[in-house]
């Protein structure tokens, strides 16, 4: 795997320079801001998101916290321009978001690949999909060694694991080196140990990326190893409850140690607050 510096010389460089001149480094990540983003599908049933405002820093790691039915998926959906917003709009870096686009890439909970291709041609895809195939020879093998996928190159798809097909579409999204990663529930369908790798290897790779992420998940301990600040969501219409800054050191992150069981015990408490009040204002049947 490449170390951080490497990564961030990887992403942040602005074009080719002289060998012996400094390169000019950009921030990779965006900022996002949701500006007053409401939603419903069907007028019958309300509004299945109200009043959302709030901003995402270039680089920060977000993870949107809530019980299953609140609005979570809607809500990236729409930061990633798949949908549209009923009211209010999605903005990153001072443009409107109005589609999908190779700058904000959603990765969704089945890596999708494509079986019979090699892992390699795979991630191309990414490149091909957006118009860079002339990157393909440099990019492919960056992004490979990136998730440590490097040996598996010529392999099918579909003799990986689980957790190594989700790798590959990591690849293959970071692949056409995008401003904002959105994750949707990724690691739900992998084994403890599995999800708990990926997990530090995403936040690793989007911290030395300098990637802006945010991650969809109901799951309390992945919100505390990967997140610097968590929007936890209320139901009925989703909202933001709570906006909640997880202060923890890397080290700490991996969930063995005092801090991480206090950070994880106030965002626990936190989160069944919320979900208490949801469940009391939901309609009972006895
Ligand atoms: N395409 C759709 N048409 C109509 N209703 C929808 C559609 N997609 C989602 N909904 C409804 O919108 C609400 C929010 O759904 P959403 O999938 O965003 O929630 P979520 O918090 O991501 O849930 P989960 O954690 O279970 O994936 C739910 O009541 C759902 O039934």
């Amino acid at each position: 795997m490449f170390d951080e510096a490497e990564m961030r010389d990887m992403s942040q460089t602005t074009g080719p320079a002289p060998a012996d001149t400094p390169r000019r480094r950009v921030p990779a990540g965006a900022h996002v801001a949701v500006r007053g983003l409401g939603h419903s599908y069907r007028r019958a049933d309300g509004p299945v998101l109200e009043a959302m405002d709030f901003e995402i820093q270039p680089g920060e790691v977000v993870a949107l916290l809530g019980r299953s039915g609140c609005g979570k998926s809607t809500l990236l959906h729409m930061l990633s321009g798949l949908s549209q917003p009923a009211l209010g709009e999605v903005v990153i870096n001072g443009n409107t978001v109005q589609g999908p686009s190779p700058r904000w890439v959603m990765m969704f909970q089945a890596p999708s690949l494509y079986p019979w291709m090699t892992v390699a041609q795979n991630v191309a895809l990414g490149l091909r999909f957006t118009g860079r195939s002339g990157q393909i020879a440099t990019r492919v093998p960056e992004v490979l060694d990136l998730v440590d996928l490097s040996a598996f190159a010529d392999r099918n798809a579909q003799e990986l694991s689980g957790g190594q097909q989700q790798r590959v579409a990591l690849a293959r999204s970071l692949a056409p080196r995008p401003e904002v990663l959105l994750l949707d529930e990724p690691f739900s369908a992998l084994d403890a140990f599995t999800r708990r790798n990926l997990q530090q290897d995403v936040r690793q790779i989007a911290r030395g990326l300098g990637l802006t992420l945010v991650l969809v998940t109901h799951d309390v301990a992945e919100a505390v190893r990967m997140a610097d600040r968590v929007l936890v969501l209320r139901a009925n219409p989703g909202r933001i409850a709570e906006d909640v800054t997880i202060e923890l050191d890397e080290p700490a992150r991996q969930g063995t140690c005092e801090a991480f069981q206090r950070a994880h015990d106030r965002l626990m408490g936190l989160y069944s607050r919320v979900a208490d009040i949801d469940t009391a204002a939901a309609p009972q049947t006895i």
